[in-house]
């Protein structure tokens, strides 16, 4: 007799959805978590700590009210880091408070310690001060999650050096600051210090700001972002780094170009949370950087050990980790279903951007024939009453069924808008629903109906000759 039908390792936003899951099903759960405190990356590193502190540094920035009402209000550089991090620490404080009335409200035990395995189904769980316990287990969801891998260049002891969970410690609000490393997490902080009015330059090996994004899009955010005052270096590794004390650092790239700068963030990618979990001694085998490998259900090679979330690698979201988990443990405890086959990507960077389905680049690759129809916030009553002068919305229809495969956003509010787009894609509907659908005016979301117009009117036939829009 087991103790447990199901012990999570990890109470992020993969191990809380699990747990909740299995005891909505009337499973006894136990959540392990190392830390003091709940949530994971998601809560107190990663997702909702970079996103308030973008809100506090659009508002700090005035930022928003930037062009309106003709006036130009200039950046409060008295910004303090208190200031930045007020609203921070509040934040995260309710969402840890949330997640354990949430857990404790579906009556999961959570266990503070370390977890690791000592046999495929008996987890240790070592806490200082306290003895050693052991749990059994029907079922084990690992989902312990990441950190930032570290590359051996850079000091991070250094005060002046940080990875992406440091850069929440800051002793005060930096100078100047490179950012290695244009992934979401380079991009979303380069626009966040830009923002304040702190110079920004960006590093990054590909020549390609967010290379899954659709072209046109990727495109327009690097305008944005050069906008804000970053300065872009992609294409570029960083390939020395000097350090003199009282002196700026000196970071040379590849080219030979040499920056100076007061801080550093490094935000090159993540490691999965694997060393010293045991896996490999149970037989579940690990990949690069240690990640989990599992198959469509997300069972390791033990089939009763199930992993989701960062540990097992791309896209690495809250968002999708939650729903692998849901996933997971439907399918441990009889009532398997599959994972939405359309996943989006909300990016906050300022502006931000966000899409669903296809690109431009992958309908093309496919040689699936497709219509764009776009529409400018500019042009948007709602966009002209906030100012909104860059953003855009694009759908990709199917030219012929006019089914839509894409949606693509940026602007204000962009992560909220895709979801018109997104709930259109899961459903299968296509330009038809945006024309029979009446939008609340003046909204930005009417822009779906826009460029919903702007896509048929490349249909009528007196524009049969035109190539189908591909520019912007
Ligand atoms: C700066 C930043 C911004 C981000 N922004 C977004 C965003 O805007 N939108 C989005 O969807 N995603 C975002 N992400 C990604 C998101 O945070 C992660 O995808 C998500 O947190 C992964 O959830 P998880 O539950 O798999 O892991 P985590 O949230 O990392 O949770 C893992 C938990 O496991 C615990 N643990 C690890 N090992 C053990 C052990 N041996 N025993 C017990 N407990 C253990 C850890 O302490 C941790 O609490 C961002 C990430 C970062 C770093
Ligand atoms: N809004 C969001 O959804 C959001 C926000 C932040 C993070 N995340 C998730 O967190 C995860 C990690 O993000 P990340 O940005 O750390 O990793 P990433 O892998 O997305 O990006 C790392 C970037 O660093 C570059 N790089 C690597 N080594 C380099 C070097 N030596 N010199 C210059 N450039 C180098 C890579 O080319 C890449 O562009 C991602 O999976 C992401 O989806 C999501």
């Amino acid at each position: 007799m087991v103790d447990v039908d199901l012990l999570v390792i990890g109470s992020g936003p993969a191990g809380e959805s699990g747990a909740v899951q299995a005891a909505r099903m009337g499973k006894r759960v136990v959540v392990v978590e190392k830390e003091p405190v709940l949530g994971g990356t998601a809560a107190n590193t990663g997702t909702l700590p970079s996103k308030t502190l973008r809100e506090t540094a659009l508002y700090l920035s005035g930022y928003r009210a930037r062009g309106l009402y003709g006036v130009e209000r200039s950046l409060r550089h008295e910004a303090t880091v208190s200031d930045f991090l007020y609203r921070e620490r509040r934040v995260k404080d309710v969402e840890r408070l949330r997640i354990g009335q949430n857990l404790q409200r579906h009556g999961v035990t959570v266990i503070q310690g370390t977890a690791s395995l000592v046999d495929a189904h008996t987890v240790r769980i070592r806490q200082e001060g306290h003895p050693e316990r052991l749990l059994t287990a029907s079922y084990l969801l690992v989902a312990t999650g990441s950190s930032p891998y570290r590359p051996p260049l850079y000091p991070f002891g250094d005060d002046r050096v940080h990875d992406s969970d440091e850069v929440l410690e800051l002793a005060e609000l930096p100078h100047s600051i490179v950012v290695v490393g244009a992934g979401v997490i380079g991009c979303e902080y380069a626009c966040m210090f830009a923002a304040l009015g702190i110079p920004v330059t960006l590093v990054d090996g590909r020549k390609e700001l967010l290379p899954f994004l659709d072209d046109e899009f990727s495109t327009l955010l690097g305008q944005r972002m050069a906008a804000l005052g970053i300065q872009m270096r992609l294409g570029f590794t960083v390939e020395d780094l000097q350090m003199t004390p009282g002196a700026p650092l000196r970071l040379t790239l590849s080219g030979g170009e040499v920056l100076e700068t007061h801080q550093v963030l490094v935000a090159s990618g993540r490691s999965a949370n694997t060393a010293g979990l045991g896996l490999e001694d149970v037989g579940v085998t690990l990949g690069t950087r240690g990640l989990v490998e599992v198959n469509a259900t997300y069972q390791t090679s033990q089939p009763h050990i199930y992993a989701v979330g960062d540990v097992i690698g791309f896209p690495a979201l809250a968002s999708t980790s939650m729903e692998q988990a849901r996933v997971a443990v439907l399918h441990a405890f009889g009532m398997p279903r599959g994972l939405s086959p359309i996943l989006p990507y909300g990016i906050y960077t300022i502006p931000e951007v966000s899409m669903a389905g296809e690109t431009e680049e992958s309908l093309r690759a496919k040689g699936t024939p497709y219509v764009a129809g776009r529409a400018a916030f500019a042009t948007n009553p709602r966009g002209q009453i906030i100012g909104e002068q860059h953003g855009r919305l694009k759908l990709l229809f199917h030219r012929e069924s006019l089914k839509l495969l894409g949606v693509h956003v940026l602007g204000e509010q962009a992560s909220e808008l895709v979801h018109v787009g997104l709930t259109a894609l899961v459903a299968g509907a296509g330009a038809q629903l945006f024309m029979e659908t009446c939008f609340n005016y003046p909204t930005l979301s009417e822009a779906y109906k826009t460029a919903t117009h702007n896509a048929l009117h490349q249909l009528e036939p007196r524009d049969q000759a035109a190539p189908v829009s591909t520019g912007t």
